[in-house]
Parts: C-alpha cells; structure tokens; sequence
C-alpha cells in the first residue's frame, strides 16, 4: 500500500473510492478497522469509520487505530476524508482527528479542502459554498445531526483544535506564496486545477485532509501504476431502495421516486417490533420484480418535531435500526441489490449485512459508485449514497445501471 485514507462515514469513503478508482490505482476499501492486518495489494485502502458524530475522544481513538493500522499496511502517506460540506457536531471532530493523525505521521502542518467541483462545493475566502449559496444558507443549515450554521471555515474549525488556523487564499496560491504559518491551513479551491495546484506544491511536511477531490491527484503525484479493472460481477436477486437521508435532494429523489413506484414511510417514535414486522409483511406481497422504496426521509419540521419530542440521537438511531432490521430481513428473502440514501444509514446498513470489505464498482453519478461484496456465488451488490448527490432520478439510474450490466433478459 501506498496512500492509506481514513473516510468519516461509509458513503464518503465509496465517494472517494470511486473518483480515486478513475486514475486506474488499486483501491480496497474496508468497512470498519480490519480483523488482520493488510494484505498489501491494494495501492491505496481506505478504512471507512462512521464517526462523523462521534464524540471527540471517541473520533479520535477510532481514527488513531485506523491510521495506524494504515501504516503498519506500508502507506506512505495518509489521507483524512470528511464531508464536503464540512459536516461537523458543535464538539466537532474534524480538528482533534487531524491532529491526532500529524502527530502518528509526524507532519506539522495540515491543510483542510472539501471543495469538490464537479459536485457544486467550493471553497473562497475560507468560505465554504454549496452551489451559489453559502454552506450556511444551504439546506445543510437543516442537517437532522449536523446542521451547519457557519460558512467560514476557519471559524468552524478555531474552536476544535489547540493549534493556530489560518486561510491560504485562492491568490495566494496563484501568486505562488509560501504556506501560511500556522498547524491548521483551511484552502480555498474553486475548480480542480486548483486542487491540482494544492497537491503539486505540497511539502512533504504537510498532511492532506479534506472532501474526496482534493485527493484525486494523488495516485499520479505518487506514481502510481494504472491496473486494468476486474470485471464487475453479475448480481441476481431482487433490488430494495432503503432512505434514512433527509436532506433535500433526497427529498426529491424520494418524492421522484414515490409518485408511481411502490413505497413505505416509517417514522421515528413509533417503530417497534410490529412496525418492522409490518413494514416487512408490505415488502412481502409486492411482486418480485416490483422495487420497492423504504424511507423516514422527511423534512425539516417533521424531523424537528420528531427530534424534539424524542431527543437528537434516539430519532437517528431508531431509524438506523429500524432500516437496519428492514434490509436484514429483505437479505433473508433473497434482495441482493441495495440503494441507500444518506451517510449514518449507509454505515448502518453496511454493519446490519455483515459487510467488512467492498469493490467499486461503475460511477452511477460522481461522489456515488456501485460497489460488490459477498462471494462469487452470492454477491451483493450496494449503492451507497451520499445525502446531496445524485440525480432528481437516482435510484432509477442506479438500477438501471445494473439492469444495463445484466445484458439482454
Ligand atoms: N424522520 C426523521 N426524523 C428524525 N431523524 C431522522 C428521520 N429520518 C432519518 N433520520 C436520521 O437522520 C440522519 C440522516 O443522516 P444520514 O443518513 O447521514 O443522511 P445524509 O447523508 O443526508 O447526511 C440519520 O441518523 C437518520 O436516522
Ligand atoms: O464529501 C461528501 O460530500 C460525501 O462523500 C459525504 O461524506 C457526504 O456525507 P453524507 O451526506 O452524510 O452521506
């Protein structure tokens, strides 16, 4: 291994497996720290952690065992990938885990970049855009566990860290200037060139962390070799489309998807046992080859109501469990291909199947790859997706593009 990456949740770690997968490296990308050590194969594995929300000694101590699990696979280098919207808790964690990864790889300096271009998030004057509004003014402002209420970057991450914070502007870049003096360097990029530039003029004391286009250029800066792609495997069995993302694409994909296509609304605060079991009885008299979607995606006041009369945390962990339950329950009656919408219900999902290790496959759109797991006589296929990618009509296009894989029926 070569470049070792810690990703903070499951759909941010195949998000950045997919777009590194297009310099042809070889990417492994695990689910959780590995039972072993590395086999050494890969050029670059990624570990995926879903510790976006964790409280901060616990980020830390997670990212800590990852990186040096990273390292002690032979990476050169690490990569620390959060959100692209910066997505953080009021104690966020993205500060101490960085500098707790300087320190295990001896750099001392960081640099923060989310920007990711082709998705709409750039960075300009330390602040932090989604389209042409502000993070502040996006619907991030309404995250249901991380609402982001602050577009300056460097005043978001002052408070999570003991060292100093400081912009290096997009001009200073252009003009070539030296590295601002301080541990923590929030960099603005607008278009990839300039993510480009960052990773070409990096000093070797620098540790890079930031969105999943920031280490696009890495494999070529590393020199490393292009691998032909295995050929993806066929997954038969039936297809399920699970959402615990209530951001506002998915919103939209949800509404897309529910104005002809078969789908089941459960809402947090009253989801026991008989609810799952119904929601999965529902699940069982649908035809075969009907997909179905199974959603709690709801928006900002029905989210802010259930939290309020339940507590942040419970709402978010009833409907990973429930969802988590619904897809054990769907694997057990033969679905082998999934679609999650939204990061903690991606690693939720992930951990109910059992899944410990993934392939990318095909981009369904950027930021979202199809990935592949199981065995070769039982694969499983998974789709996980981040809260704000895709397209009005995503779950179709990733279906589709597997029903395009299969070949003529
Ligand atoms: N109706 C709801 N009310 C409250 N919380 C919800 C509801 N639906 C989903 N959630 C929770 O909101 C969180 C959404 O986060 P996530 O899955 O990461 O989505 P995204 O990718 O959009 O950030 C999850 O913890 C999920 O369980
Ligand atoms: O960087 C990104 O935007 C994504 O890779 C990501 O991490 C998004 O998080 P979720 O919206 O919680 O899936």
């Amino acid at each position: 291994m070569i470049l070792g990456c810690i990703a903070d949740d499951f759909t941010g770690a195949t998000d950045l497996a997919g777009l590194l997968r297009r310099s042809g490296a070889s990417v492994q990308l695990h689910f959780g720290l590995p039972d072993g050590p590395s086999d050494g194969h890969a050029d670059i594995e990624i570990v995926a952690l879903k510790c976006r929300t964790e409280p901060v000694a616990t980020a830390v101590a997670d990212c800590t065992a990852a990186g040096r699990w990273l390292l002690a696979g032979g990476a050169q280098q690490l990569y620390w990938k959060y959100c692209s919207t910066f997505d953080s808790t009021a104690t966020g964690n993205i500060g101490p885990v960085s500098e707790a990864l300087m320190a295990l790889s001896g750099k001392t300096q960081a640099i923060y970049c989310p920007a990711f271009p082709e998705n709409g998030r750039s960075v300009y004057m330390g602040h932090l855009f989604v389209g042409q509004q502000l993070l502040s003014e996006s619907s991030l402002k309404d995250h249901p566990l991380t609402p982001m209420t602050d577009s300056n970057l460097v005043r978001v991450l002052t408070p999570q860290v003991a060292g100093r914070v400081a912009l290096f502007s997009r001009a200073d870049q252009r003009s070539q200037s030296a590295l601002p003096d301080a541990e923590h360097i929030i960099a603005d990029a607008v278009e990839f060139d300039d993510l480009e530039q960052i990773v070409a003029s990096l000093p070797d004391h620098v540790m890079l962390t930031g969105g999943s286009a920031l280490a696009m250029p890495l494999p070529a800066r590393l020199g490393l070799a292009n691998h032909q792609p295995e050929a993806d495997p066929q997954v038969p069995g039936r297809s399920l489309v699970l959402s615990g993302s209530c951001s506002e694409m998915t919103r939209r994909q949800v509404a897309h998807w529910s104005a002809d296509r078969p789908s089941y609304q459960i809402k947090p605060g009253q989801l026991g046992a008989a609810d799952i079991d119904a929601c999965v009885a529902w699940l069982d008299q649908l035809p075969a080859e009907q997909t179905a979607l199974i959603y709690a995606t709801d928006d900002p006041a029905a989210v802010r109501a259930a939290q309020s009369s339940m507590g942040v945390a419970e709402a978010g962990s009833q409907v990973e469990s429930a969802l988590s339950q619904i897809a054990q329950a769907a694997y057990a009656r033969g679905v082998r291909r999934f679609v999650v919408a939204g990061g903690e219900t991606s690693g939720a999902v992930a951990q109910a199947l059992g899944v410990r290790q993934v392939r990318c496959g095909p981009e369904i759109c950027p930021g979202v790859p199809w990935t592949f797991a199981g065995s070769a006589s039982d694969p499983l296929a998974l789709a996980l997706k981040s809260g704000n990618f895709g397209a009005v009509s995503f779950f179709d296009d990733a279906l589709k593009q597997l029903e395009l894989a299969d070949g003529p029926a």
